[in-house]
Order: C-alpha cells, then sequence, then structure tokens
C-alpha cells in the first residue's frame, strides 16, 4: 500500500509542533501570569461586547482566570466546542457557574447557548510576527475566523516566536500577538477592531 503523501508544509509542521510542545513544558512560573494581564489589557482596548476565550488542555496556557475577570468586566465570554473535523467552532456562552461538558480530543465546552464573538483569542504552539500562526493541526481557528471575520488576539509565551512560520493557503494571519514581554500589532486590524 502506497504511503499517505503528506504535503512539506504539513510536514514542517508537525516538526514545529514538537519542538514548541516541548519547550512549553519548560516556561517559567511568572511568565502565565504577566501574559494574563497583559492580554486582559489587550481585551479592554477592543470595545467587543462578547470574547471567545479557550478552556485548557493540559500543559496549555490557562484562561481561567482571563475568563473570570473577563466576566466580571462586564463581558460576555465564549468558549469553543471542538466540532467534527473540517468544520469550524462553535462557541458557546460561559459563566462561573456554567458546567463543562467533555468535547473532541479532551477539550470541554460549557453547556450554555451558542453564542458569536466578535473578539477571538487564539491558541499557538508557534507564532511569527507576520501573525501566522501554529495550531494543533486541526484548522479549526483558520475555519472559524474565516467564517467569522472578526479581529483575533493571539497569545503565548515569547519563546514561541519563530521567525518565520510555513504558511498553508487557507491561513488566516493575527490581528495582534500578546506575550508575557510584549504586545505586537501584526494584522490589519489592530486596536481598532
Ligand atoms: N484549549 C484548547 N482548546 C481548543 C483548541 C486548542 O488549541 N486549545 N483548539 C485549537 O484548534 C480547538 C481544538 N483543536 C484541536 C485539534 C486537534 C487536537 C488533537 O489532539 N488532535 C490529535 C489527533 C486528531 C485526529 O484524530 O485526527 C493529534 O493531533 O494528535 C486537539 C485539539 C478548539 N479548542
Ligand atoms: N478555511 C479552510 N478551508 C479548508 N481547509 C482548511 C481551511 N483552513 C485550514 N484548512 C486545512 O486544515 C488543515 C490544518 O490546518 P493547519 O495546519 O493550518 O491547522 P492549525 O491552524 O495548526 O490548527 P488549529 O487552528 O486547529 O489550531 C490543513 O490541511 C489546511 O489546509
Amino acid at each position: 500500500m502506497a504511503a499517505p503523501q503528506i504535503s512539506s508544509i504539513d510536514q514542517q509542521k508537525k516538526e514545529l509542533r514538537d519542538l514548541m510542545a516541548e519547550k512549553r513544558r519548560n516556561a517559567p512560573a511568572h511568565a502565565e501570569a504577566d501574559l494574563l494581564e497583559r492580554l486582559f489589557k489587550t481585551v479592554q482596548t477592543y470595545d467587543a461586547p462578547s470574547v471567545a476565550a479557550v478552556w485548557p488542555l493540559p500543559g496549555e496556557i490557562d484562561l481561567r482566570p482571563l475568563c473570570s475577570r473577563l466576566a466580571r468586566d462586564g463581558r460576555r465570554v465564549a468558549l469553543p466546542e471542538t466540532t467534527s473535523k473540517g468544520t469550524p467552532l462553535v462557541f458557546r456562552e460561559w459563566s462561573k457557574d456554567s458546567s463543562m461538558l467533555a468535547g473532541r480530543f479532551g477539550t470541554s465546552h460549557p453547556d450554555g447557548p451558542i453564542l458569536v464573538p466578535d473578539l477571538v483569542l487564539v491558541p499557538f504552539l508557534a507564532f511569527d510576527r507576520k501573525g501566522f500562526r501554529l495550531g494543533y493541526g486541526g484548522g479549526y481557528y483558520d475555519r472559524t475566523l474565516a467564517q467569522l471575520n472578526v479581529p483575533a488576539i493571539g497569545f503565548g509565551f515569547a519563546f514561541q516566536e519563530m521567525k518565520s512560520i510555513p504558511i498553508g493557503p487557507y491561513d488566516i494571519p493575527l490581528s495582534v500577538v500578546v506575550t508575557e514581554k510584549e504586545t505586537i500589532q501584526t494584522g490589519p486590524y489592530n486596536l481598532e477592531g
């Protein structure tokens, strides 16, 4: 039987994914709190009534304290439900009393109504200064952002920066990338949303 064809971009992405997952396991402790603080301040510059965050997978940056803070600040908070492969994410409203349901690939989503966000916080394994990112390879955020057309704020640690991320035909650049060290304006939406 012939081996499955993997494009060279997909192969490069797989190698970067393995490297960045390893680096993230060694992240310093204070960096995460610094990142959440900067991310909160960045969200505050957007006039977005509803903000999509993510519920952490093991080893990921934990946005749960930020979710609570955004809700207290008067934003509606949405979290993604991981839909079947090849379809955009669906976002569901979260509040501190929400029950969480188990979803695909170990993800969790709130047992709440669908809420279309005005701003999306996007996780990544690696990013570059043009706003391109490397995710888990599901293509979920690219499909979702293509459909929503709202600003996307990427968040991660400074060491996740790469000189250049291999770009595929569907990759949509982030508007801003927030790390524990800086807030990098990358895309066309910038601060005005
Ligand atoms: N916390 C969190 N939630 C998130 C994401 C994320 O990166 N972090 N996503 C960001 O997109 C979406 C979920 N995307 C994911 C895509 C693939 C896999 C995954 O583990 N895939 C397996 C095998 C897939 C398969 O069976 O084909 C793997 O890659 O080994 C996990 C999450 C939405 N929710
Ligand atoms: N809008 C789209 N329409 C069709 N295919 C797409 C679209 N967006 C992404 N894909 C495909 O999905 C696959 C995975 O994409 P990619 O490697 O960019 O995922 P990722 O951004 O790393 O993952 P994620 O967004 O889930 O974190 C690729 O084969 C890509 O071509």
